[in-house]
């Protein structure tokens, strides 16, 4: 197919609606029509005004309304038109600087502060202080010090804005830091701060606008309240500040001088709040946000002993020669995890001993029920576990480097590059600011050093590779208006960005209805025909598994249970909790004959911090007995290479079909 790429590729920044809701509003066009036909009426003022603001005329003092002055005039016989248009530029040009200084400063500390840990509880003391300081005191007391120089007064209201704002932007920005896109940039190698400029800061763009705007209606409200105390700009220059506080002083021999000094201020401020209000309509909060499973927790390089209560895992050859410690000699595209315990710091314990091997193109079935530590392995090979989590022990061994020891430094060069990762959620990993084709065509740039030609070019090529039918639509579509099938190729188009040799896909297909999981399924196995890449593909499905895996993993309670060949470990299950998967799944149901009863096991998966040294997994056995409750290492298979961590394994190798009875909770004992 050949398609000009450069037109419908051409990479967009993210879309405002701004603009458009301005326009659809009568009320904030008719606020930005007051507000710029101010200015520029002030600017030309010397052009088409009759009198000068500081001309007098004392034969004409405090008179109403009147073909000779439209607005009347003052005490001095000054025309209050004259006077009211030239004070309007120069009062608005300089209420814009607070919002500029307090959005400048308060912006990239905020990133900061909701990018790291540490920043955010120095930046939230600071802000703390910020916000209890007197700020009229001080503006009186800066006034005192350096005069009434008004932009010097507006900076300094500008910066004692900070701690206010910082409240109003820090949630949203610790929020869109948790969204999935944003940890699928991290995922992808993209620096701390670039993630924040490119995926959070173009969320918070409402907020921030409104806010703005929202500012400088203050600002002109703070510089007529301290012309109006005389701390203004001095007389006879025009403020309107001052000009309130003369109609005040002669608003009983001249009321009318009151109403257009007074109404113009309060218009201004009205238009200025009215246009942030049009602006917020609806959506300066972003798109629903998802709770935080993920994030980059530096590992704890003081790795400490191994904690677990139970021994090493050693999962057949290949894993026990991992859990000796030894990096295989083919460790060119393998990735080996040795021995890894995960904990909450000061907390219990995550993940008990994982030891896994991923051969290159290999395809690694790590199942398990929800809670059993599959997601939390996963996201350690990627240096990106949530932050109080940390790596206690262990290795993950890619291409000779341990990754729980990588600086941050090699794991940016890692992800994306050598290692990607898809989730489950394909369109809260897609950044809903940016069209598909500017953030396939953002990740090819970055991840393959291209220019933004070819860059496009290899987008519309991933799409196509990802069985997109329609990639030019695609391209210039934002992710809200491609279905979830799609999304899920665009996901794993975005994967393939920087042609990475192992794929970590995190239950892929769950989210999606069967039809498109199957057409995912398919793509998968196209890629993994195509390509030379190993994948570990996250599932509690044991027909996916059957259908990509050559090995599988099978997890229970932080522990690996099972592994072993995908051909000997479904079809002679020796562990059982895998044969209790087994009967309890579907796609599996025709195994046993003579039966539609589809298996249930008892109970749930013991919370960590409740595990017991014996067998996890006794609680829920229909085969458990006094002897469970002993500490078990991971035992060769007696079946084919792999390893089972069941003291009875045995007793219980063959009984798989005993699953589909009523289970009696407590088993044998
Ligand atoms: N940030 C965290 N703080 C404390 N505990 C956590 C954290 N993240 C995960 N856990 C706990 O770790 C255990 C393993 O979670 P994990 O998400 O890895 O399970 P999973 O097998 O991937 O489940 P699912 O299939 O639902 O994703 C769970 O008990 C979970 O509650």
């Amino acid at each position: 197919m050949t398609v000009d790429t450069t037109s419908i590729l051409r990479i967009r920044k993210p879309q405002r609606r701004l603009g458009g809701r301005v326009l659809r509003s009568p009320a904030a066009m008719l606020s930005l029509v007051w507000l710029v036909g101010l200015v520029l009426a002030s600017l030309t003022s010397p052009l088409w005004l009759r009198y000068g603001p500081l001309e007098q005329d004392l034969s004409a003092v405090l008179q109403g309304p009147s073909w000779a002055h439209l607005l009347g005039t003052d005490e001095l016989g000054r025309d209050l038109l004259s006077r009211i248009v030239t004070a309007a530029a120069p009062t608005l040009l300089i209420a814009v600087i607070t919002p500029i200084v307090a959005v400048l400063v308060t912006v990239p500390i905020t990133l900061w502060a909701a990018r790291y840990a540490r920043a955010e509880g120095f930046v939230n003391r600071l802000s703390e202080i910020v916000l209890s300081l007197p700020g009229t005191v001080i503006i009186l007391a800066f006034i005192a010090a350096v005069g009434t120089n008004m932009p010097l007064v507006m900076i300094a209201f500008g910066l004692l804005l900070f701690g206010a704002l910082y409240r109003v932007f820090f949630g949203q920005a610790k929020s869109l830091h948790q969204q999935l896109y944003v940890e699928a940039a991290a995922v992808d190698g993209v620096k701390p701060m670039t993630a924040s400029m490119c995926h959070v800061l173009p969320n918070m763009s409402t907020t921030v606008i409104v806010q703005f705007v929202l500012l400088f209606g203050a600002a002109i409200g703070l510089q007529a309240g301290l012309a109006f105390i005389g701390l203004g700009p001095q007389p006879p220059e025009p403020t309107w500040g001052g000009m309130v506080q003369t109609a005040s002083k002669f608003i009983f021999q001249q009321p009318w001088m009151m109403i257009p000094t007074g109404g113009v201020l309060a218009l201004t401020i009205i238009a200025a709040n009215s246009l942030a209000d049009v602006l917020a309509g609806g959506s300066a909060m972003p798109p629903s946000l998802v709770s935080l499973k993920r994030r980059k927790t530096p590992a704890d390089a003081a790795a400490t002993a191994p904690e677990s209560g139970t021994p090493s895992a050693s999962t057949g050859r290949a894993q026990a020669a991992a859990s000796a410690g030894d990096v295989p000699a083919d460790a060119d595209g393998a990735l080996v995890v040795q021995d890894l315990v995960i904990g909450v710091d000061d907390g219990p314990e995550l993940v008990s001993g994982v030891s896994l091997r991923v051969g290159r193109g290999r395809v690694l079935g790590l199942v398990g029920e929800s809670g059993c530590g599959k997601s939390v392995t996963s996201y350690a090979m990627l240096g990106l576990l949530a932050p109080g989590l940390s790596v206690r022990s262990g290795r993950i061994l890619w291409n000779g480097t341990d990754l729980v020891r990588a600086d941050e430094k090699t794991l940016q060069r890692v992800r994306g590059h050598e290692i990607a990762f898809i989730s489950q959620e394909p369109t809260r990993a897609l950044d809903p600011m940016f069209t598909v084709g500017w953030q396939l065509a953002a990740s090819v740039k970055r991840l393959r050093g291209v220019g933004g030609r070819e860059a496009r070019r290899i987008a519309l090529q991933l799409l196509t590779d990802v069985g997109i039918v329609d990639p030019p639509r695609v391209l210039t579509s934002y992710p809200h208006q491609i279905s979830g099938g799609m999304a899920q190729r665009v996901a794993i188009a975005l994967a393939l960005s920087g042609r990475p040799k192992l794929l970590i896909a995190d239950e892929p297909t769950t989210a999606l209805d069967v039809t498109v999981q199957a057409e995912i399924l398919g793509l998968l196995r196209g890629l993994i025909a195509e390509r030379d890449m190993s994948i570990i593909l996250v599932t509690h499905d044991l027909g996916v598994v059957a259908d990509l895996c050559d090995d599988v993993s099978v997890m229970y309670a932080g522990q690996i249970v099972e592994s072993g060949a995908v051909r000997d470990v479904l079809v002679r299950p020796e562990h059982p909790y895998t044969m209790a998967l087994l009967a309890a799944d579907p796609h599996a149901i025709l195994d046993f004959e003579g039966t539609t009863r589809l298996a249930s096991i008892p109970g749930q998966v013991p919370l960590p911090g409740s595990w017991t040294s014996g067998c996890r997994f006794a609680q829920r056995c229909r085969f458990a007995s006094d002897e469970c409750t002993a500490a078990i290492p991971l035992q060769p298979r007696v079946q084919g290479d792999g390893g089972v961590r069941c003291i009875r394994r045995d007793d219980v190798r063959g009984r798989q079909e005993e699953w589909r009875r009523p289970v009696a909770v407590g088993g044998e004992r």
